[in-house]
């Protein structure tokens, strides 16, 4: 288990705290910028924090921990970081997991006198192989001299190869590990090594049980050991329980973070200060108003052939054809990132903001969906999916899917829960749309226009917006429906969004786990769809061919109209531009 040392917190606190009053954001970052300045003051990592009556406040931001809630118990660390990626030579170790790591070095969250990163892969390439690698993904807009940072952040990088099971490669590993540390000067005891894993399922408990072996960190003095978990975990319940058990006999709980990339997305976070922070949603979230909700992730994607076509994206087609037949959509977005932006949608207020609290009513709310009925699913496959060189001619594997599900709760009872994600579709988009119920008597005939509808644009353009009926402006006394438009690149403006992996590997060297999946959250997530995936692997249920760049299948709207949902004919949203 972690120890910590609380008497270090204060002392680092106060060591680095200094003021620039009267210091806006925006001339913070201007300045910040600078890269002198950067130079001066990066390792200190400065953050802008208001004083009050129009002044600014420059301070240490400490670059593991999270201030602004403190209340999750997260005490700060010192002392020597080591990053790992295991899968250093792979997809989304060099799509993602590097350059997130780049832009949290880029703001000073990886400071280089404490911070190093190790790549492990089987492939033999040197150090210099593997930067190659990687540096042509590593842009960040925060980077006032983008090649220096590169080059400076590339030199944090050393490459060790070596395979998966066995302890040779491993032991090197830790060698080169504790070389750091000791070039640090840290203390035994209180270094800190993440583990990244970066690889497929299938190598997790062997490489598991290599770490606990071989790798493991003294935690005496406040340091840690920490493995950062990539989906899928497992691939129905009984898998997935098998994983969990396996890796839960090598680490604790608190040890181990199953990232879910959707939970680090900028509006996925927003969900809690939203619903409880506002007197607005207190009294309407529930099933007396709304009518109905649908989370959905569309995307363009298709596989290898079909890339050039349908235009690529930047994330998650190349070579994935293969992996993706052997889950299909239900596994690949709507039993994770779906269901979890669900949970945070419906579950109640927790007691507090500590992690515990937060995913004990995510649980509820799982704990609380009741079985899928078949009439409430519509799978589809788009036409051309099967001549992908990866994808087996007969597959049965849905490239879409909606799914209804139903809450069993006094809040919930009776409001449809509308899923639906898709690839190859005609647009690409992440939102949450609350349908709200008519309204009682209307005496201006509205209804036939549309309904309210608040809605959440996780992407692109992250924006919420509230559909409403207004009076049209002029002499007569029409209705027309408009909007109330909170659109983040607008209202903004100059401020990074960060991406999502980012926020997820600086919460996990702060230790926060309240956007990670817990393990009984895991399992009662797989208990809800595995045996609709059992029908769907046993060909007892068919997807429906759709055309792509469509909106799906047709069947598709046809249940959602059938669950209530109301669609606004003629109105489209579309988002502001500077
Ligand atoms: N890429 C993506 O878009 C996303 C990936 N993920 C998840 O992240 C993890 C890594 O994904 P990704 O990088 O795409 O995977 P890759 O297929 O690129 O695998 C990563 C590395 O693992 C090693 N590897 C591959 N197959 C095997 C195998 N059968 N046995 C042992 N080692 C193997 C290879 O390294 P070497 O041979 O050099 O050892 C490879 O470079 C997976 O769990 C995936 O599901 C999640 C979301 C998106
Ligand atoms: O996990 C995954 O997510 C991506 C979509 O993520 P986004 O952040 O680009 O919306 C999806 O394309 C991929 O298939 C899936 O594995």
């Amino acid at each position: 288990m972690e120890t910590r040392r609380v008497g270090d917190q204060h002392k680092r606190q106060e060591q680095y705290k200094y003021c620039f009053q009267a210091l806006t954001p925006n001339a913070y970052q201007t300045l910040f910028s600078h890269s002198r300045f950067r130079r001066l003051h990066s390792s200190h990592n400065p953050t802008v924090k208001e004083l009050g009556s129009g002044e600014w406040c420059l301070q240490k931001r400490d670059s593991f921990r999270n201030d602004s809630f403190s209340g999750n118990g997260n005490v700060p660390e010192i002392g020597c970081l080591s990053i790992i990626v295991l899968g250093a030579s792979g997809d989304l170790a060099k799509k993602k997991t590097f350059p997130a790591l780049f832009h949290l070095y880029c703001q000073g969250f990886l400071p280089p006198d404490e911070v190093h990163i190790f790549g492990y892969a089987r492939t033999k390439i040197s150090d210099d192989e593997l930067r190659n690698r990687i540096r042509g993904y590593l842009v960040s807009e925060r980077s006032a001299s983008p090649s220096e940072d590169v080059s400076k952040f590339l030199q944090l990088i050393k490459y060790v190869s070596g395979s998966y099971d066995a302890a040779e490669g491993f032991q090197l590993l830790d060698k080169e590990i504790a070389k750091h540390e000791i070039s640090k000067n840290s203390q035994e005891g209180s270094s800190r090594r993440l583990f990244y894993l970066a690889l497929p399922p299938s190598v997790y408990p062997p490489v598991c049980r290599m770490i606990r072996n071989n790798c493991m960190n003294k935690s005496d003095l406040g340091g840690w050991t920490r493995i950062i978990v990539e989906k899928p975990f497992g691939k129905d319940l009984g898998s997935a329980e098998e994983l969990s058990s396996q890796i839960g006999e090598l680490f604790d709980e608190p040890q181990i973070y199953r990232i879910d990339h959707y939970l680090g997305k900028e509006l996925v976070q927003n969900l809690l200060v939203l619903r409880f922070a506002n007197r607005f949603f207190l009294p309407l979230w529930n099933r007396d108003n709304i009518d109905n909700i649908q989370v959905s992730i569309l995307l363009l994607q298709m596989f290898e052939n079909h890339e050039v076509l349908w235009g690529r994206e930047d994330f998650g087609t190349e070579g994935r054809g293969g992996y993706f037949d052997e889950y299909g959509i239900i596994r690949d977005i709507i039993q994770n990132h779906l269901l979890q932006v669900l949970c945070l949608v419906a579950m109640e207020k927790p007691v507090s903001l500590k992690p515990e609290h937060i995913r004990d009513e995510k649980v509820k709310v799982l704990q609380s969906v009741l079985p899928i009925k078949d009439e409430e699913v519509v799978l589809g496959q788009y036409e051309g999916y099967r001549d992908d060189p990866t994808v087996p001619d007969h597959s049965n594997t849905p490239t879409f899917a909606t799914v209804i599900l139903h809450i069993h709760n006094e809040r919930w009872e009776g409001v449809p829960f509308i899923l639906k994600a898709g690839k190859a579709l005609n647009s690409r988009k992440a939102e949450i749309r609350v349908q709200f119920k008519d309204v009682p008597g209307d005496i201006f005939k509205s209804k036939k226009q549309g309904r309210n509808e608040f809605v959440i644009r996780l992407q692109p353009s992250e924006a919420m917006y509230m559909k409403l009926t207004v009076k049209q402006p002029g002499l007569e006394m029409s209705t027309r429906q408009s909007e109330l438009d909170l659109s983040y690149r607008q209202r903004y403006q100059g401020v990074t969004i960060p991406e999502a992996y980012e926020r997820l590997i600086l919460d996990t060297i702060r230790g926060d786990q309240q956007h990670f999946v817990r393990r009984d959250e895991l399992k009662a997530a797989w208990e809800i769809f595995t045996p609709l995936l059992h029908r769907i692997d046993d060909g007892e249920m068919k997807p429906i061919p759709y055309q792509p760049g469509s909106r799906g299948p047709a069947e598709a709207d046809e249940l959602l109209a059938k669950a209530g949902y109301v669609q606004t004919h003629g109105y489209i949203w579309i988002p502001p531009t500077l």
